[in-house]
């Protein structure tokens, strides 16, 4: 496992600058996930954290070992910077056996026969797939033919695993399942993770910290409870988990609310126009008349919540209700909501 230290890295693209002064301090073992929008330049700093594309200025260093660093006229090629990786297609060599596929960074580092052997066994027992070496990926699920992925960038050992989109092509329910793999995976070698998505849900699952990108740009780095409950700034509560955003006026410790007619207790660093922001599940129905009143427009049963859309003087408020305590009302019956937590941003 090794620290990664990325500082002030830059890439551009012609005149499109995909990666804009991005730093960051990856510890020893955690997992870390890169996650925003498509286009928003995750991919390329991973492809600069493994040395597939070069950097225009800022420094990388893995572990000890500055890797990167355009000024010092640095570069370390992905093979001497000991790092596994999984891409998003599978990237299993179709002709090669399950075995072979595992093998072969083994085999080009001219390791001896037998300890090639043992190592590919233990890489393959570890993602579940002993017994399968002899097949060929043709003959494997997607799931499995993306654990020999998995296999193959851990059978040398790597201090850093770089993961880019790896479950994208699995069906959801799978993809829950090798969340779980992977982390498990993870504490088990304790070797240090970098992983891409732009799937919220994946992100929070599986790491100890998320950086949330937006047009090359860092907007946050903190915890999945920090960037979930307390995002910094609208792009990210907009991003990560649903929102319903409302004019608003910041005042000193509260915020008002004038299309709901509603003041409630907040803290924010400034006054004025602002946008409310307010998660469904941080608004409850009730019976009670004192509460804002609204008409129901749309409700959806989900099983374990419904998912309301409710109309306060002309405004759609989306509620999704654990609870579900009024799972008996419908369309154009009225409402009050109680609002749970507000987050409050500059307009
Ligand atoms: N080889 C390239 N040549 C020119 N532009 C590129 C190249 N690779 C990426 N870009 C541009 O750089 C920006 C960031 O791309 P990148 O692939 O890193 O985004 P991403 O967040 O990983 O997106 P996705 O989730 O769609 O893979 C985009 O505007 C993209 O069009």
């Amino acid at each position: 496992m090794a620290e990664v230290k990325i500082e002030s890295v830059t890439k551009l693209f012609g005149e499109v600058k995909a990666v804009n002064a991005f730093s960051a301090l990856i510890r020893n073992g955690e997992f870390l996930s890169i996650l925003g929008p498509s286009g928003c330049g995750k991919t390329t700093m991973l492809r600069m954290i493994a040395g597939f594309e070069k950097a225009n200025s800022g420094e990388i260093y893995i572990g000890d070992h500055l890797v990167s660093s355009p000024e010092k006229k640095i570069f370390a090629p992905p093979e001497k910077r000991n790092i596994g990786m999984v891409f998003q297609s599978y990237a299993v060599w179709p002709h090669m056996s399950v075995f072979d596929n595992v093998a072969y960074p083994l085999k080009i580092k001219g390791i001896a026969k037998d300890i090639i052997r043992e190592k590919t066994l233990q890489a393959l027992d570890m993602v579940h797939l002993d017994g399968y070496a002899d097949r060929l990926p043709s003959q494997l699920s997607g799931g499995q033919q993306q654990r020999v992925a998995l296999a193959r960038a851990l059978v040398s050992e790597p201090q850093l695993l770089l993961l880019d989109e790896p479950l994208s092509n699995l069906d959801a329910k799978l993809r829950e399942s090798m969340r779980f793999e992977i982390k498990e995976l993870q504490k088990k070698l304790n070797v240090t993770v970098v992983y891409v998505t732009h799937d919220q849900a994946e992100a929070m699952a599986m790491s100890d910290r998320i950086v949330v990108m937006h047009q090359g740009v860092i907007q946050q780095i903190g915890s999945p409870l920090e960037v979930y409950e307390t995002p910094a700034n609208r792009v990210i509560a907009d991003f990560i988990g649903l929102v319903n955003f409302i004019d608003a006026e910041a005042r000193q410790d509260t915020v008002h609310i004038p299309s709901l007619g509603l003041t409630l207790p907040s803290q924010h660093d400034f006054s004025g126009k602002a946008v409310a922001a307010i998660r469904p599940e941080y608004i409850s129905l009730t019976q009670d008349e004192q509460a804002v009143q609204g008409t129901i427009v749309h409700k959806v049963y989900l099983g374990d919540a419904v998912d309301w859309r409710i109309d306060v003087n002309g405004a759609q408020i989306r509620v999704i209700d654990k609870a579900a305590a009024l799972s008996q009302y419908s369309s154009g019956d009225r409402v009050g909501l109680e609002f749970k937590k507000v987050m409050v941003f500059p307009e």
